[in-house]
């Protein structure tokens, strides 16, 4: 999860010379960089800051102090994976309304431009890349409420046409859905892939435009359109080709760490995890097969006991289902079923996915007679390994691949 910093107050600094210069918040991020209040990651570049500001920080004197508190206060971004968004297209620019008149061409005749039209509002999805934010990637958290499109330029006279307006786009991770009144618009599966939401409003008239043999000096000139307004629904779902499913701290995040570089994170407690991960398997042949880590199920999930069965929704488009079962556990055959259960009330579909089992924690005591018993009740591919101790992992990462190659891409929508 990102952390962000903000800054209640703007910082104060007093000069050499007791000339007090306000801070920006880049130059703050810069002194707080300075007293290791932010990691690296976190330092503006310099050019972010305006010229007297940035001497000032260059000369660093002890002469300069700081008037003001610098109050860093840590703001969690939280993992969105739904947002309602009013997008409004920016409106066309209006037909003027001129007569040309020069030296020795007094009536010259109508010479109003044409507006611009006005800009369209685009979502486009972007896949993971290193100049964006981790956040951004993940979810819709840098997703504003409202974004209104640019007015098209208005028209001007000796029949200059107003410019067209650029289009504005939102950026969204690749899996999003958007939707407006449930039904669905558009589902961005791909990196690049767009959809213009609203379209702006066409240019006005000039009033060269209404210049014809009956009228030869019209004065009418008509405004630009209003550009298209529109409620829509983003909800992302996370793109992964297998998932980890399983009950809290059956070691779903342990695994993803083991097969994958994600680094999720691990803890004794049940629902250590309460976002999904992606992580990445890469194979010899340069294939990567995307593994997801979820929060853990619990019995009852479909009643909303828990985190509920809401998560279900990011691994709806995965071909494999990895159901880890905790082996210290006796009757770890039961968790299996447990688990089917709950994912078959969320859809029948996803439940019959192509899956395997995958026995975790077989370093514990009494693993073994675990496995044992799990393999007489249930006649499914068992892959018993060790999250801890990495044993047997290779072969899990060789099925899970087994299972990619032999599975046909499901179906994207199915809500
Ligand atoms: N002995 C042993 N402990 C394990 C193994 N795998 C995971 N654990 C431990 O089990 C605990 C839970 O692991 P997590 O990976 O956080 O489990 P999780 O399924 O992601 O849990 P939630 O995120 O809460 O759903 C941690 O203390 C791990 O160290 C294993 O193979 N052997
Ligand atoms: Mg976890």
């Amino acid at each position: 999860m990102g952390c962000r910093w903000r800054f209640p107050v703007l910082g104060m600094l007093r000069g050499r010379g007791g000339n007090v210069l306000r801070l920006s918040e880049a130059s703050l991020l810069l002194r707080a960089f300075k007293h290791r209040e932010v990691t690296a990651a976190e330092r503006p570049s310099e050019k972010k800051l305006v010229r007297p500001e940035r001497d000032e920080l260059r000369q660093h004197e002890p002469g300069v102090t700081l008037l003001s508190a610098l109050v860093l206060v840590p703001q969690t971004r939280y993992f969105v994976d739904q947002r309602r968004v009013k997008v409004m297209a920016g409106s066309g620019g209006n037909g003027a309304s001129s007569f040309l008149s020069e030296p020795r061409k007094e009536w010259g005749g109508p010479d109003g431009g044409d507006g611009g039209a006005g800009g369209d509002v685009i979502i486009r999805g972007q896949a993971p890349q290193k100049n964006l934010s981790q956040q951004q990637l993940k979810s819709l958290s840098s997703v504003s409420a409202l974004y209104r499109g640019k007015d098209g330029e208005s028209g001007r006279s000796k029949n200059c046409f107003g410019k067209n307006a650029i289009p504005t786009y939102i950026f969204v991770p690749v899996g999003t859905m958007v939707r407006e009144e449930g039904e669905l618009l558009a589902d961005l599966s791909a990196h690049q892939q767009q959809y213009t939401v609203v379209h702006g409003g066409a240019g006005g008239k000039g009033n060269r435009f209404f210049l014809s043999n009956e009228n030869r000096a019209p004065v009418t000139s008509t405004p630009g359109e209003k550009g298209q307004e529109r409620v829509i629904q983003l909800e992302l779902r996370t793109m992964a080709h297998a998932s980890l499913v399983g009950f809290p701290n059956a070691g779903k995040s342990s695994l993803l760490r083991a097969i994958s570089r994600a680094r999720p994170k691990v803890g004794e407690y049940p629902f250590t995890t309460l976002n999904p991960h992606v992580g990445i398997v890469e194979y010899r042949d340069h294939l990567q097969v995307a593994v997801a880590d979820i929060p853990g199920l619990v019995p009852g999930a479909h009643l909303n006991r828990g985190l509920g069965l809401s998560f279900l929704r990011h691994i709806e488009r995965c071909r494999v289902l990895l159901f880890v079962l905790d082996m210290s556990s006796t009757r770890p055959w039961e968790q299996f079923h447990q688990l089917h259960f709950e994912i078959d009330q969320y859809s029948p579909q996803l439940a019959s996915r192509a899956h395997i089992i995958v026995a975790n924690k077989m370093d514990l005591p009494g693993a073994t007679q675990n496995l044992e018993a799990l393999k007489e009740n249930l006649q499914h591919t068992v892959v018993p390994v060790s999250a801890l101790t990495g044993d047997n992992i290779g072969e899990l990462i060789l099925h899970l691949r087994k299972m990619y190659d032999g599975e046909p891409q499901s179906s994207s929508e199915s809500s």
